[in-house]
């Protein structure tokens, strides 16, 4: 990755906003080193939740013997003298009532697999209804929540909701299918005000059209009831719209299409509270480096709270996220990078790409169960499968960027509404896509990198469903198993040992020379 110091230069550091960390440079006395809301007996939650508690203690260990993350909340206590005094000072009652509610939230962190770094981290979520107590949440979005079958909240939800609500920037890494998109929305419709004039107040960046659009379809339903204008960036939009003239609270974008916004349109984004970066590493690699640095210096408003969500997020761009956030909370959920524990991933070996084909018309004479969504390397071998395909009774269609916008929308709803069983993608669709009832994924050719495998089989196993993911191999694919086994073992699935004895190769974007699908049908034929 190449040197990205120069992305969130330009935003001043906000005296006001941070008067908390301001003040930590100040000499303070040690006395003063825990600060106790006289109503913290009655209200401990809130108290910790509003992180005027600094507690000068070190806990390495919960009651439970698991880790307590949250370096700042367990400060390093090198003065074991330093909380000796805190301790004299501190009211049993209350500083017991502290460490309970500390427990707490470590054994519910704990239960969700859910790991932080940062200082003074809210309480998890226990309930939804936690956001109407601790929040105030309004009656619409938690009937909306109802609406939409969601009982109680995912783990990132539970974690990320409360840090964005107590105004603090997040990266957060959970696997694909946790819920992640309403992690981040629903913090922003309860802190937006709705309706203002005055232009564009959040921002959410996807990589692709495709995310882009689902993202302002699941923020629609969670406003729904409360006049928020949510808005898609379309082509047209971002060709010829006075945006000065469009209300817009909350605006959805790929990087393409905003960068181009601003710089033709007079898109004015300095008053955005909110500026998301989903499916963050994919975000942050070359293709799209320039106009994300350039959508995050247009959010000039010193105190936008900026956030990185994705399932897999790499040591580059967190270290990062890390240097240039401010004060932020790192939130994983499970083990960092690895695939969804809900999908069951089989690695078939199929010889050649003949062998490939072969192998997918006799799994589909066998066990159809569709909806499939299969992954190919590029656009041309889109394109042949689809052909080799098309003539027999299966519904089939394709995606790809060598469609128009409406081809590539219809595709895509056609799969969703179940008139497709087969959807032949590119790795257009690999991120983020959530696509109800999709049973399995294929990987018909094998993946150029580990995460683009778990992106690609994180379309199914969502929500809590179980799904499937095969991959098929050929003895061109065999020096990068290893890589695949990794992930597949780290999630849980059974990996024969040959193949985890195997070296790791080194591989990036890995798109090898294949036989031309037409071709080796023709032959099988
Ligand atoms: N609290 C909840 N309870 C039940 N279902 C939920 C809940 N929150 C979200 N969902 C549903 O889970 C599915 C996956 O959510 P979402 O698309 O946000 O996943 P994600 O974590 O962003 O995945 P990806 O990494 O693939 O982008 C969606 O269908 C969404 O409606």
């Amino acid at each position: 990755m190449e040197d990205t110091s120069f992305l969130f230069a330009g935003i001043k550091f906000d005296k006001k906003r941070f008067a908390n960390d301001f003040e930590k440079f100040k000499e303070r006395k040690v006395s003063k080193a825990l600060e106790v809301n006289p109503d913290l007996v009655d209200n401990p939650i809130n108290e910790v939740e509003k992180g005027t508690i600094s507690i000068k203690k070190r806990k390495r260990k919960s009651m439970n013997g698991g880790s307590v993350e949250g370096f700042s909340v367990f400060k390093s206590a090198n003065s074991a003298n330093d909380s000796k005094q805190n301790e004299d000072e501190e009211e049993p009652s209350e500083r017991k009532e502290i460490f309970r509610q500390l427990e707490r939230d470590a054994l519910l962190r704990k239960k969700h697999n859910i790991h932080i770094c940062g200082s003074n981290v809210p309480s998890p979520l226990q309930s939804f209804e936690d956001l109407s107590t601790r929040y105030r949440c309004k009656p619409y979005l938690l009937r909306n929540f109802a609406e939409l079958g969601y009982t109680e909240p995912t783990p990132i939800q539970r974690q990320a909701i409360p840090v964005l609500l107590s105004g603090r920037e997040c990266f957060a890494c959970a696997p694909t299918g946790s819920g992640k998109t309403m992690a981040f929305i629903c913090p922003i419709l309860m802190k937006l005000k709705h309706g203002l004039k005055g232009g564009v107040r959040a921002v959410v960046l996807c990589p692709t059209r495709e995310l882009a659009a689902q993202t302002t379809r699941e923020c629609k339903k969670l406003a729904q009831g409360k006049k928020f204008y949510i808005k898609l960036m379309t082509k047209e939009l971002s060709r010829s719209a006075d945006f000065s003239k469009v209300p817009c609270d909350i605006l959805i974008s790929t990087p393409l299409r905003l960068e181009f916004a601003i710089r033709k349109r007079k898109l004015d984004l300095s008053r955005a509270e909110f500026l998301v970066l989903d499916e963050s590493d994919k975000l942050f690699e070359l293709g799209f480096m320039k106009q994300i640095d350039f959508v995050v210096k247009a959010c000039s408003n010193p105190s936008v709270i900026r956030m990185l969500f994705s399932a897999t997020l790499p040591d580059t761009v967190e270290d990062l996220a890390r240097t240039l956030m401010h004060d932020a909370v790192r939130i994983i959920v499970g083990k960092k990078n690895t695939a969804s524990q809900l999908v069951k991933q089989k690695l078939v070996f199929a010889g050649s790409e003949e062998g490939k084909f072969l192998a997918l018309r006799q799994s589909f004479a066998e066990s159809l169960n569709p909806p499939v969504l299969i992954f190919v390397q590029s656009v041309e071998r889109a394109k042949e499968l689809y052909r080799e395909l098309a003539f027999s009774d299966i519904k089939v269609d394709a995606v790809h960027t060598d469609l128009s916008q409406a081809q590539r929308e219809n595709a895509v709803d056609n799969f969703r509404a179940g008139k497709t069983w087969i959807l032949i993608a590119t790795d257009l669709v690999a991120r983020g896509m959530d696509f109800k009832g999709l049973n399995c994924v294929i990987n018909y050719d094998f993946p150029e990198s580990a995460s683009t495998y778990i992106h690609r089989i994180g379309r199914a196993g969502r929500a809590g469903r179980a799904g499937e993911a095969i991959t098929l191999y050929t003895e061109d694919d065999v020096p990068y198993l290893r890589n695949i086994a990794n992930v597949m073992s780290e999630s849980g699935c059974e990996v024969p040992s040959w193949i985890m004895s195997m070296p790791k190769a080194k591989w990036k974007k890995y798109r090898p020379m294949r036989d031309s699908i037409s071709c080796v049908t023709n032959d099988a034929n």
